[in-house]
């Protein structure tokens, strides 16, 4: 079983033990539900930077990452500096984080956060919305097409955006359909942990226009988004070269800085 499998395995186990602890009904009596979600895609194609910043403590390809951080402190500096949306870690086992770090990120800024999540089930896009996400991610590695519809369907109901990932043309192709609104191409191959900016590069083309594309993984300089720009990447998801230093909002002014 490679390291992506064993994630989806216990990833089913959880949301099992979750839906007997808070019913559905629960979740839609937050009052976060009443909240009118930001549009990550149209934020993106507006804006200069792109930058779509990531909280995430640990992986499991990188053991420690930074378990130093507030939440709320990050959430506000990637605000404070401009970023264009902020995603936000909530598996446990694998990456340290939880939907506790979704709410706190929701009350400490105004951006487009995404749920960033191995989802599996419509149960947990419920609980993205009753936690103050605008955004959920699809992983179409681990996800049939007709999986993929219902998802998505499903976070459109509730208004929010999706953002599909893919990692190569076979995963692509089967997940292309008008319920999503980004296009995500993940340099890092999750089965491998393998990070390649080719990825994207390769893959652009093979995009609709009609989506937003995202590259995600692996970027850690201006030079890496001028030479993803001219592919039509829209969006860049930067976690560890963010959160590995003391002050992840500052690193991202500066970095923002740079680039516009
Ligand atoms: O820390 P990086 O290399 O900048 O990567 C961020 C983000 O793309 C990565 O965390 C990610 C992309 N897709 C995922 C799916 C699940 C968990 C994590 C991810």
């Amino acid at each position: 079983m490679n390291i992506l499998d064993k994630i989806i395995a216990d990833k089913y186990k959880e949301v099992a033990l979750r839906k007997q602890l808070i019913p559905v009904k629960q979740l839609e009596q937050s009052v976060l539900f009443e909240r009118k979600s930001p549009s990550l895609a149209q934020a993106l194609s507006t804006s200069a930077s792109g930058i779509i910043a990531e909280h995430k403590r640990r992986s499991p390809s990188k053991a420690t990452i930074n378990h130093n951080l507030n939440v709320q402190d990050v959430a506000s500096g990637y605000e404070q500096a401009g970023v264009c949306g902020m995603s936000v870690l909530t598996d446990g086992k694998y990456f340290g984080g939880s939907l506790d770090d979704l709410l706190l990120a929701r009350a400490a800024a105004q951006l487009p956060l995404l749920r960033k999540e191995f989802v599996i089930d419509t149960y947990q896009i419920l609980e993205a919305k009753a936690y103050g996400a605008d955004v959920i991610l699809l992983i179409a590695a681990v996800l049939t097409r007709e999986e993929i519809k219902t998802l998505s369907e499903f976070a459109k109901s509730l208004g929010l955006d999706v953002l599909l990932e893919v990692h190569n043309l076979e995963e692509l192709q089967k997940s292309v359909m008008p319920s999503l609104d980004m296009l995500g191409v993940n340099n890092r191959n999750l089965k491998t942990f393998e990070v390649s900016l080719e990825t994207s590069k390769s893959l652009s083309a093979e995009i609709p226009d009609d989506f937003v594309k995202v590259s995600e993984s692996g970027i850690s300089s201006i030079e890496a988004i001028k030479a993803l720009q001219p592919y039509g990447y829209k969006g860049f998801l930067i976690g560890e070269n963010f959160m590995k230093t003391d002050d992840p909002g500052a690193s991202a002014t500066e970095f923002i800085k740079q680039l516009i």
